[in-house]
């Protein structure tokens, strides 16, 4: 089968800058994709890189597009090479809608009330902000919230997590609440230990550090994980799916944070964690609605074998998208 071969590059504005410890983000960039197969059927995908994450940047992506010609066939999506991940998933998520039959229904509602929430992850704004934050996104009724450490100086991030986890335990009563920590690869194994301390002693509140080493020292994070009982999740250590594979085939069994807009082929992606079981958490790459569209029709066909909330509570910190069909 042929399909027309359209796309369009687009820019979305974080409202305050996004700082991590890989340094600051003001604009998302990525590529909005339309495929028109002969029967007329349309798909839209997209591609949402992340450079410094560890997929192609939005410039090679653009490259790639612009260098397809105007019609391409099914052999053109499924042999984009494994150094273009967010372009794999872009294409060939695009070509499942544009190509299957049926209407799959997310398991993750897509819905704004605050009841939908509870499935949610919500990113809390950097250092202090965090506070207040969390007081917004409670009410909208998330539950489960992420916060950046390895940002400010350890003791001042220690002392803002102190303070999060009162307010949390005080607004909870007893229903639970968990608290996601993320330092983005930037922690020293120092750091990482007091970090896994303090966490340890929080009474569970705690659902996992995030990736507190960088993407070389896999197996100092192995060693970590057997040494406390908060729990260590991947994140920049898994990107791609040949990551994946490979932390896995060295003996990972613990939290895969997936991010599949980057991972590469949703297909193999769903196999890779059907098969093996992997423990994931969905993780938002802050795309538009048509790229999260596309994950949350993956998420639902992997089978959730210790179901966690998923890390797409973000549109909070990004300005309302544009109207996307005025892009044609
Ligand atoms: O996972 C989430 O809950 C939100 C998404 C998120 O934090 C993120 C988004 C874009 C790039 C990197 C990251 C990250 O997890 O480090
Ligand atoms: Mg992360």
């Amino acid at each position: 089968m042929n399909y027309k071969f359209e796309f369009r590059p687009y820019q979305r504005k974080f409202k305050r800058p996004l700082q991590t410890s890989h340094g600051t983000w003001e604009i998302r960039e990525g590529i909005i994709l339309r495929l028109t197969a002969d029967n007329g059927k349309i798909g839209l995908g997209e591609i949402a890189p992340i450079g410094w994450f560890g997929s192609e940047t939005f410039l090679e992506a653009l490259d790639y597009c612009r260098n397809l010609p105007d019609v391409i066939s099914d052999r053109t999506i499924f042999s984009i090479p494994p150094n273009l991940p967010a372009c794999q998933f872009g294409l060939e998520s695009a070509w499942e809608s544009a190509t299957l039959k049926t209407q799959f229904k997310s398991a993750f509602s897509e819905d704004k009330t605050p009841a939908s929430k509870s499935n949610y992850s919500g990113l809390l704004p950097g250092g202090e902000g965090a506070l207040l934050g969390r007081q917004i996104l409670w009410m909208q009724g998330y539950r489960t919230f992420k916060w950046k450490i390895g940002v400010l100086p350890f003791q001042r991030e220690v002392r803002i997590l102190q303070e999060l986890v009162l307010a949390l335990q005080e607004a909870t009563g007893d229903q639970s609440v968990f608290l996601r920590l993320d330092a983005n690869g930037g922690l020293s194994l120092t750091e990482a230990e007091e970090w896994l301390q303090i966490c340890d002693q929080l009474g569970g509140i705690i659902e996992y550090l995030e990736q507190p080493l960088s993407v070389t020292e896999l197996e100092a994070m192995m060693e970590l994980g057997t040494r406390f009982s908060t729990a260590i999740a991947l994140d920049e250590s898994v990107a791609t799916l040949p990551q994946m594979q490979s932390v896995y085939r060295q003996g990972w069994r613990g939290i895969y944070v997936i991010k599949p807009c980057i991972a590469g082929s949703p297909s193999e992606l769903r196999q890779f964690c059907n098969l093996n079981k992997i423990d994931a958490v969905f993780s938002s790459v802050f795309e538009t609605e048509i790229g999260r569209k596309s994950v949350l029709k993956l998420a639902a066909t992997i089978q959730n074998y210790c179901p966690r909330a998923i890390g797409f509570g973000v549109d909070h910190l990004l300005e309302a998208e544009k109207d996307l069909e005025l892009l044609w």
